[in-house]
């Protein structure tokens, strides 16, 4: 399986394990992920998730390798505006990074080992709470392949650490460590390495202890922003739709090992 599922004391943890593939979201995986989150919603033993990546790594975003296999005709060439669209709010199908048009109601906390870039921030922008561990690094590693971020990432980022900052990652796709992902507020805490999962299943027993019905009003009222989230959400997808085959020529870019080192003068 290319992910993992443990439940224990209400909290159930979900892994993304493919570590060779720096835990790389492949379409196979994206579905077992939105699956996955659909259980943990529907559970009711279950009041806290967490996502996390198993060999030390988050997740390295979308499997580029998958998307740039073949020629135009592979998965992001394909892009089409899905059917039933307008109500995104549980949409009929994954993301492409799987779970991350699903409204949850309870919460989600993402421990982070290794690299959570792409769509890998993305999925970490999408949990409530992030833990990253010392060594970790976020960003919007995607920019370099001309794949954007159709996974909320143009969404989340700047609601969780505002217009300027969003932009600075998302425009110039840099690194950013633990540390200072803290200062930016990405990461909520920071631990040393290797305790991820243990700081975030610590979050987790602390939150169900409390009266859930009354945290997770709260919850979901501070999830109440003046975004329309929607149309942000389908506009995202349609600006997708119109340069995928730029993303189809860079996932290729990928998958050949060109423009790994930086050098993307050729594009
Ligand atoms: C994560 C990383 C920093 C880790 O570095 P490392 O030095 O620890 O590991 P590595 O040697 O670079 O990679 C180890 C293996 O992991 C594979 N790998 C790493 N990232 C991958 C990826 N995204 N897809 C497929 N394989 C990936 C590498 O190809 C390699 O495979 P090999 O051993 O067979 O050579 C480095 O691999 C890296 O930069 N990877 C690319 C990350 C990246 O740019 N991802 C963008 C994906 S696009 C995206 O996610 C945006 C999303 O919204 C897209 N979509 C719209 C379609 C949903």
């Amino acid at each position: 399986m290319t992910i993992t599922i443990d439940k224990s004391d209400g909290i159930t943890t979900i892994a993304i394990n493919r570590p060779d593939a720096r835990n790389a979201v492949n379409p196979e995986t994206a579905r077992l992920l939105y699956q996955a989150f659909l259980d943990f919603e529907a559970d009711e033993a279950q009041r806290v998730a967490i996502l996390t990546g198993t060999g030390g790594y988050f997740c390295a975003g979308f499997d580029l390798k998958a998307a740039g296999a073949g020629d135009a005709t592979g998965w992001m060439a394909k892009v089409q505006i899905p059917e039933g669209w307008d109500n995104p709010v549980i949409h009929p199908i994954p993301g492409p990074m799987g779970p991350s048009r699903l409204m949850l109601s309870k919460p989600v906390i993402a421990a982070i080992e290794g690299p959570a870039v792409a769509g890998g921030m993305e999925l970490a922008a999408w949990c409530d709470m992030r833990v990253m561990a010392q060594g970790a690094v976020t960003g919007v590693f995607c920019r370099r392949w001309g794949v954007p971020l159709i996974d909320g990432g143009t969404i989340r980022l700047p609601q969780i650490l505002g217009q300027g900052r969003a932009n600075d990652l998302i425009l110039t796709g840099r690194g950013v460590e633990a540390s200072e992902a803290l200062s930016l507020g990405f990461a909520n805490r920071t631990c040393p390495q290797g305790e991820a999962l243990k700081v975030a299943r610590t979050i987790a027993a602390d939150l169900i202890r409390f009266p859930q019905t009354c945290m997770l009003a709260d919850h979901l009222s501070a999830r109440m922003t003046p975004t329309d989230l929607a149309a942000a959400l389908r506009w995202e997808w349609v600006s997708f739709a119109a340069f995928a085959a730029e993303g189809q020529a860079g996932a290729a870019r990928f998958a050949s090992g060109k423009g790994r080192s930086g050098d993307f003068g050729d594009i």
